[in-house]
């Protein structure tokens, strides 16, 4: 069961950010957090909503709907805080619906248990193998969490670092227990992602439309 939670705040909003409202189009972006059990995927959602770190959770997959305002334009963050698959066999799964619903992936595990991070390289592959198929370019973030715990730690910032160019994503390690501020930064630079997605999409889209009338025209001219 998803569970569906609406939540609003607006940050900064100056005069000058007012007066390009009018100007600006609203940005949606969907964004599914996936990653194995207890690596604080939740955390960092309720984190990046509220600011805040209430250290237990539950269980629940849920999508909250989040408004905010970045440089003067709104967004609407639409975060589905996923529940990893228990059987062993569908650990790296991720769902049709799921892959079809996203436009951008945060993937986390923890720094302190090394089977986490394994879930997520078989994430990152099934995600850029079923992107392949679909033709699709959602931008990925890996994220290695509970940074604070140095003394458990079981991966490296370099292992972390090399996942993530080996599959053409983003990096970030953070800690959704001691600070607001790295959970910010992923999923800022995962929207700026998504726009940068988007717009590559429509350029390509806008190149093609001009191919096809030109050969529309010249092929004609052929024929005559
Ligand atoms: N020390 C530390 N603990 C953390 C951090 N982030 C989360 N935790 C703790 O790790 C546990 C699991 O966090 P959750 O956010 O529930 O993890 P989850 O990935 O959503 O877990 P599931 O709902 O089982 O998929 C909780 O006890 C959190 O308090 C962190 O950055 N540092």
């Amino acid at each position: 069961m998803v569970v569906q939670v609406e939540s609003r705040i607006r940050y900064s909003s100056s005069s000058s950010s007012r007066r390009m409202e009018a100007h600006q189009p609203k940005v949606e972006a969907n964004i599914l957090l996936l990653g194995a059990e207890n690596v604080g995927k939740s955390a960092l959602t309720v984190r990046f909503l509220t600011r805040r770190f209430i250290g237990e959770y539950g269980s629940i997959e849920s999508i909250y709907t989040h408004h905010d305002k970045i440089d003067g334009r709104d967004i609407c963050f639409n975060i589905w805080d996923s529940i990893c698959p228990q059987n062993i066999e569908e650990l790296g799964h991720i769902s049709d619906r799921q892959l079809q619903w996203s436009d951008g992936f945060i993937l986390v595990y923890s720094i302190c248990d090394r089977p986490s991070f394994e879930v997520v390289r078989r994430q990152v592959q099934h995600i850029r193998q079923a992107q392949q198929k679909l033709s699709s370019s959602a931008p990925l973030i890996i994220v290695g969490n509970k940074r604070d715990l140095q003394h458990r730690r079981a991966v490296s910032s370099e292992e972390g670092r090399l996942l993530a160019l080996s599959a053409d994503c983003d990096f970030f390690e953070i800690s959704a227990a001691e600070a607001y501020h790295g959970v910010l930064m992923v999923f800022h630079e995962l929207l700026e992602l998504i726009r940068e997605a988007r717009a590559l999409k429509k350029g390509a889209a806008g190149f093609r439309g001009i191919v096809r009338s030109m050969s529309a025209v010249f092929g004609r001219k052929r024929t005559e």
